[in-house]
């Protein structure tokens, strides 16, 4: 069965912000298909860019898995900043020029308007020394007629570039046309010759090329005028471009940031679910692991039991009696308080196994075991299995007195128990030989002293004729 990493506990690598895809196996049998199985991009999915990984903690293995790097909307974004930035540039462009035409097409009215009134002053006071036989009313004269070049030609310059220029140029030929005519009215009116001079200023050809003049200048202004009108439509056809790039630009703007923003709440989603992932594969570890502990203590404890109790009987072995006696030993020795300890033999028990066979000695020893378990009850007594068919009782705190008590309690429950023993020259049921040490340890003892005194109890009542209790005051 394949294991996949979210049955475990996962680690992300660093750095990864991106949208992690389903678990892939990892730890499936070594070699090129494991590998490549951990490399392939889930189904269905575009090809992962970068190198974010997963770490099975519990394994600590890696898995790699297809990520979603790729920011379509960042072109967009490039894009939109793009567009935005022509688009101002553009504008700006369109405004200067605008400005700067404007100020052009003021300033070449202006002129045209002076021209016009220059050359009415000119003629005006003209035609006034003509009039009054006077020739020194046209005495500005000149000034008039230097004024009127020089914005003439400053009008010139102006349109040099401009469609306009061909009318300016025309109209500097016809005032060149009008200055030779004045000039001939000003040769009369020095040699007195005033009605000559009169004819030839209020005559037809000068009063008609006045006129003309006077139109032509005013037809300039208008040329002008459409020259200005057509610019600016042309400008502001440039500024409607610009503007309807500029909201292009800002929806893509809106786009790309709604984008963006769908992307991060996807990814956040992502994040989530694979952080709630982690911590129900992380509780499920830990409730596994308590689980493995629980039963780890269950079969320490189960151990522990076996170590230290005896197969056959059930009572305590003598590991754990010679533990226990060392224990015990040393506690009242401390506190200076009685110990006492019972040993005891099934008398004549080779017999019965020789007689009963070796099965039914267990069992007879079984019930050993269970009287003598019967007859520790206070706390901190215990009885164990000494080795073969000898047995211990432990009595902590008890008197020597209540020690032979006990003793012979135990005497009187086997006797009790009524196991035949056919083979027992002592008596027609299994019996049992007891010696009792009872005393407060001394330091100068060591810890076997209190046992080699129940021993030697007991040797005594084997040798006293069994089926009876010794003591060692
Ligand atoms: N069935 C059985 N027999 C055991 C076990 N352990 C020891 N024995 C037997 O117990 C017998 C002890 O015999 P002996 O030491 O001669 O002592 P006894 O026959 O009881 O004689 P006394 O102790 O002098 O009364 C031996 O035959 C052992 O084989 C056991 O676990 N099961």
């Amino acid at each position: 069965m394949p294991r996949f990493v979210h049955s475990h506990a996962f680690a992300l690598s660093p750095g990864q912000g991106s949208v992690l895809h389903k678990a892939v196996p990892v730890d499936e049998p070594s070699g090129a298909d494991a590998s490549s199985r951990t490399e392939r991009p889930t189904r269905g999915r575009p090809e992962p860019e970068g190198d974010p990984t997963v770490t099975d903690v519990a394994q600590g293995k890696t898995a790699t898995f297809p990520v979603k790097t790729g920011m379509p909307f960042l072109s967009g974004i490039h894009l939109a900043v793009l567009l935005l930035l022509l688009t101002i540039a553009v504008g700006m462009y369109v405004d200067a020029q605008s400005e700067q035409m404007h100020r052009q097409h003021l300033k070449i009215q202006t002129g045209l308007e002076r021209m016009v009134r220059l050359n009415q002053s000119l003629t005006s006071e003209l035609a006034t020394a003509v009039i009054e036989k006077n020739g020194e009313r046209a005495a500005s004269y000149d000034s008039l007629h230097g004024q009127l070049d020089a914005t003439m030609q400053e009008v010139l310059a102006l349109t040099q570039h401009m469609a306009l220029a061909a009318g300016i140029r025309a109209l500097h030929e016809e005032q060149r046309a009008l200055r030779v005519q004045e000039n001939q009215v000003f040769a009369l009116m020095r040699t007195a010759q005033w009605d000559r001079a009169y004819q030839t200023l209020l005559g037809g050809d000068y009063v008609l090329a006045l006129k003309v003049y006077e139109i032509n200048s005013t037809t300039a202004v208008g040329t002008l005028m459409l020259d200005l009108s057509h610019q600016s439509q042309q400008q502001d056809r440039l500024r409607q471009i610009t503007l309807v790039l500029r909201i292009v630009a800002v929806l893509l703007l809106l786009w790309a940031g709604w984008r963006y923003s769908k992307r991060l709440k996807a990814e956040l989603a992502e994040q989530l679910r694979l952080r709630w992932q982690v911590s129900c594969i992380n509780e499920a570890l830990e409730e596994k692991v308590r689980l493995r502990t629980a039963e780890l203590q269950a079969a320490n404890q189960q151990l522990e039991i076996l170590s230290t109790t005896d197969g056959l009987t059930g009572l305590a072995n003598r590991r754990r009696f010679d533990h226990y006696w060392a224990q015990e030993w040393q506690r009242a020795l401390r506190q200076a308080t009685p110990l006492a300890v019972i040993m005891l033999d099934v008398d004549h028990f080779k017999a019965y196994n020789d007689h009963y066979g070796h099965p039914q000695g267990d069992e007879c020893l079984r019930r050993v075991g269970a009287v003598l378990q019967a007859s520790v009850r206070r706390a901190g007594e215990l009885a164990a299995r000494y080795g073969g068919e000898e047995f211990v009782v432990v009595l902590p705190g008890v008197t020597p007195q209540q020690a032979l008590e006990t003793a012979q309690g135990i005497l009187i429950a086997m006797r009790d128990e009524k196991i035949p023993h056919t083979g027992s020259p002592v008596a027609s049921m299994v019996t049992l030989s007891l010696g009792v040490a009872a005393g407060i340890p001394d330091a100068t003892d060591t810890q076997e002293y209190l046992l080699k005194m129940a021993d030697e109890a007991l040797y005594a009542a084997k040798h006293k004729g069994r089926n009876c209790v010794e003591k060692v005051a």
